[in-house]
């Protein structure tokens, strides 16, 4: 489904990633996991669009989708969750899901696929398919409400509902439980792995909670300082010496 190879990206003097290969299979649920700074939201950007890396290939599904602006990612089945939150404040929950729809439209303009695509030919299909995911991940009580009224655990869940709306076949997710509660972090678990079960999907999964990678992830690859020190199933790679070591050392850092 996805394949990273050997790749780099600098900021300025700063190397975000050095070398990273990463592979997500069709199905797989792949945790990446690194101290703070360690490169893995640049690499989700790398693997969207937002960064095109200054070495190395992007490959999904075997195409080499490298330098690929993010709208042509997206149209072959990417989607992604933002670390903090990107939705539309303003918007209800039911029209920041429509947005994730805005991929399968022909009309450019965000506003334009908001109102105006709702009246054409495809109204039945994107009907379907929102009305599905709103039910999927029982938004239903809140479909009509603003945003920015709903509580942290139901606005990441509505911009999971708006990644979902797009029917990706890869599904990267950027810390979806940052600052939530252990109840909607077993919700989001619980919903994570019905994505792939019920829909299909592959997923990339950023989390600082071990607990949920560690159960959730059919394999964790670890990054620090932009290398990959680590890259296999959940018991080994929590186990290894250098992810201690990569974790000390930020807690040494910390204090
Ligand atoms: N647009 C940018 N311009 C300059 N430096 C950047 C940019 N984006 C990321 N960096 C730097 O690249 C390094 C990797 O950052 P990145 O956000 O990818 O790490 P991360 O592992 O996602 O961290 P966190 O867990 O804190 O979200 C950091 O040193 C960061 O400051």
């Amino acid at each position: 489904m996805l394949q990273c190879q050997q790749i780099h990206r600098s900021f300025g003097g700063l190397k975000a990633l050095s070398a990273v290969d990463l592979s997500v299979e069709a199905g797989e649920i792949v945790g990446l996991i690194g101290p703070n700074g360690s490169g893995k939201t640049t690499l989700t950007n790398v693997v969207t669009g937002f960064y095109p890396p200054q070495e190395g290939r992007v490959l999904l599904s075997g195409q080499d989708v490298t330098g690929w602006r993010p709208h042509r990612v997206a149209r072959l089945g990417v989607a992604r969750t933002f670390q903090n939150l990107a939705l539309f404040r303003g918007l209800s929950a039911l029209e920041n899901i429509l947005l994730g729809r805005h991929v399968h439209t022909r009309a450019g303009v965000l506003s334009a696929a908001l109102y105006w695509w709702w009246g054409r030919t495809e109204e039945t299909r994107q009907r379907r398919v929102v009305e599905e995911v709103i039910d999927f991940l029982q938004l239903e009580a809140v479909r009509d409400e603003p945003v920015e009224l709903l509580p942290l655990g139901l606005q990441k869940r509505v911009e999971l509902a708006r990644a979902l709306a797009a029917e990706p076949r890869l599904l990267i997710l950027d810390e979806p439980m940052a600052g939530m509660n252990q109840e909607e972090k077993e919700y989001m678990a619980r919903f994570i792995l019905d994505t792939r079960e019920e829909r299909g999907a592959a997923i990339l999964l950023i989390e600082h909670h071990m607990d949920v990678v560690m159960g959730v992830c059919d394999r964790v690859a670890v990054l620090d300082h932009g290398v990959k020190i680590a890259d296999g199933p959940p018991p080994r790679v929590g186990g290894a010496p250098a992810v201690i070591a990569a974790y000390l050392g930020e807690a040494d850092h910390a204090s």
